[in-house]
């Protein structure tokens, strides 16, 4: 329909409580017992089929309880990516022509089935696959995905209308059309939410992807895809393959038409997309978009004027939530040995040692298991270097067991050396350093932990003197992307705090705003004269 359409403002989904007795809790109970007693086929989904990849078996388990496998994946070949590709460009002409309020309904539509029937399944989904506690996944594959889904499609809207101005006799248009080929979609484990986001922005502005989610987050991504298709997506829109992405990138990477790559996950994975498009640079019918949102050793700096109890928290909820599996996770932190001394540490041990952790659909439990085997023993590597450091004294946790589930327990090392790996290494786990300060030396403190770390995601900083956080915030600036005063690291909401990190922590395009959007469109200006000239001489040349 040729006509202009405003999408309806969006506002944040509303947070349930999943208190005892709740209805909310036993709905949500029963998809937990339903989704756990089937083991699904996570299969691809190309052209709107569902099948499986053609490479090695992978099993998807319970993180808590590793022996109880929820479904069974598959690593994507080279010919499965191919075909993945090839489904995109075909769909690719169709996605594009349809009016922008045909494309962005299909996401406000799944942004409403999300917030009603579809919310215990991705739910659930979340809790059982990533070990996600009832609070975690609400705010996440609930909350946060429906207000993507909602956000994305206003400000897809506000860029549309965005033009230039025009003089007299003369109109000037923008026409922001999609990118020229296909976008690449990456995602991590971690976050339900972004697993959707990143394949749906672009998608959103009238691209076709190809979308990759980690195996460990399959189980949601299975539900998210049907989600999508439930809401009207077309086939070939968005392609799910499946597995590590080794094959994936080999043949997407070399594919004239990546338009841009989607991405959040490690530096490490970040650095080794960027540098082969760059080696590949000249083989693209286009410059390839790299938007990467990745690592963070994020900081709590406390100033002797601080609100102990307020800070107490932030580190507890900062550090430990979700067994500190956020990229903005509190995992050090900056205290004046005044306020250390005077409570601080007895506080915050004990509040540690008595945060439980255990099988997610327990509700009673403060948190689950890390992801996987390889998250547990790099953080148990991890715990004894720390205990074997003459520098650090773990006053909280420090074990590790995975004879259930992949269990590591909330950790609070004081540590004397700022420089040692515990303030610069991101473990993506519950193990938070403290550095004690002298409380004369704020000033110092805070100048060294700006650069120690090669990370900018988010930091915090508590105090209640006015020109310390103004001195604090100015030195501070380019050491977070999203920072907080007073409050933990962790926590953005879409609409509200735009979320990213520059330095090694990303391209800082801020998931679930206008400025990401802006990245999947290629903006093409048009200038109509209405009237032409037909004189081609000036008057400066008359006589
Ligand atoms: N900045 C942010 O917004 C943000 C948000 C969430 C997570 N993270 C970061 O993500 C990391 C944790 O997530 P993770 O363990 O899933 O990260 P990861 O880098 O191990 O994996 C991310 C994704 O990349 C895939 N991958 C790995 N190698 C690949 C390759 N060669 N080709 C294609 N795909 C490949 C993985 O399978 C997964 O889908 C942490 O570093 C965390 O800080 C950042
Ligand atoms: N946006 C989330 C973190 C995402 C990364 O894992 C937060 O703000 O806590």
């Amino acid at each position: 329909m040729d006509a202009v359409f405003a999408v309806p403002e969006p506002r944040n989904e509303p947070v349930h409580g999943y208190v005892p007795g709740s209805p909310e809790r036993a709905s949500l109970q029963r998809k937990l017992d339903e989704l756990a007693g089937d083991r699904l086929d996570l299969t691809m989904t190309i052209g709107g089929r569902q099948r499986f990849a053609a490479g090695d078996p992978i099993d998807v388990v319970q993180p808590h309880r590793h022996s109880h496998v929820l479904g069974v994946t598959r690593n994507a070949t080279r010919s499965d990516a191919a075909a993945a590709i090839e489904a995109a460009k075909q769909a690719a002409p169709m996605w594009r022509d349809l009016p922008y309020a045909e494309r962005a309904a299909v996401f406000l539509r799944a942004a409403d089935l999300l917030s009603g029937p579809w919310r215990d399944t991705l739910n659930a989904a979340t809790m059982l696959g990533q070990s996600k506690t009832v609070a975690q996944a609400e705010i996440d594959s609930a909350c946060e995905l429906i207000d993507f889904l909602r956000y994305n499609a206003y400000f897809g809207e506000k860029i549309l209308a965005e033009q230039p101005k025009s003089s007299p006799g003369v109109w000037n248009r923008m026409d922001h059309r999609p990118l020229e080929g296909f976008v690449y979609a990456i995602t991590p484990f971690n976050f339900t939410a972004i697993a959707g986001n990143l394949p749906t922005a672009p998608a959103l502005m009238g691209n076709t992807v190809v979308w990759k989610p980690a195996p460990t987050q399959q189980f949601a991504a299975h539900f998210t895809m049907r989600l999508l298709e439930a809401a009207g997506l077309p086939p070939g829109v968005i392609n799910m393959v499946t597995g590590d992405g080794i094959a994936v990138s080999e043949v997407a990477l070399a594919d004239p038409d990546l338009a841009g790559i989607h991405f959040t996950g490690s530096t490490k994975v970040f650095q080794y997309l960027t540098k082969t498009v760059g080696e590949n640079i000249a083989s693209y019918r286009t410059y390839p978009r790299l938007v990467g949102e990745t690592g963070g050793k994020d900081f709590v700096i406390a100033h002797p004027s601080a609100e102990p109890a307020g800070l107490a928290t932030a580190l507890i909820r900062g550090a430990f939530e979700y067994q500190g599996q956020k990229c903005s996770a509190a995992s050090r932190a900056y205290v004046p040995a005044s306020m250390w001394r005077g409570g601080l540490r007895d506080r915050l041990a004990s509040i540690a040692e008595s945060l439980t952790y255990g099988d997610v659909t327990d509700f009673t439990n403060f948190g689950g298991a890390v992801i996987d085997k390889r998250s547990f023993d790099r953080n148990a590597a991890a715990l004894d270097r720390i205990k074997n450091a003459d520098s650090c004294t773990v006053i909280a946790g420090g074990t590790a067991d995975d004879s259930v589930g992949y269990f590591v327990r909330p950790t609070i090392v004081e540590c004397t050396d700022p420089t040692f790996e515990v303030f610069t290494t991101e473990y993506f786990g519950p193990i938070l350093s403290v550095y004690v300060y002298d409380d004369g030396d704020f000033d110092a403190t805070v100048r060294q932990a700006e650069s120690v770390a090669p990370y900018a995601l988010t930091g915090s900083i508590f105090a209640t003197d006015r020109a310390v956080i103004d001195r604090a915030a100015k030195e501070l600036r380019f050491a977070a992307g999203n920072f907080y005063i007073n409050d933990k690291p962790t926590g953005a909401v879409v609409g509200q705090q735009p979320f990213g990190g520059a330095r090694a922590s990303g391209t800082n395009d801020k998931a679930g705003s206008w400025h990401n959007l802006l990245r999947w469109v290629s903006p093409r200006t048009i200038k109509e004269t209405f009237v032409p000239v037909t004189e081609h001489t000036y008057p400066h040349m008359g006589v």
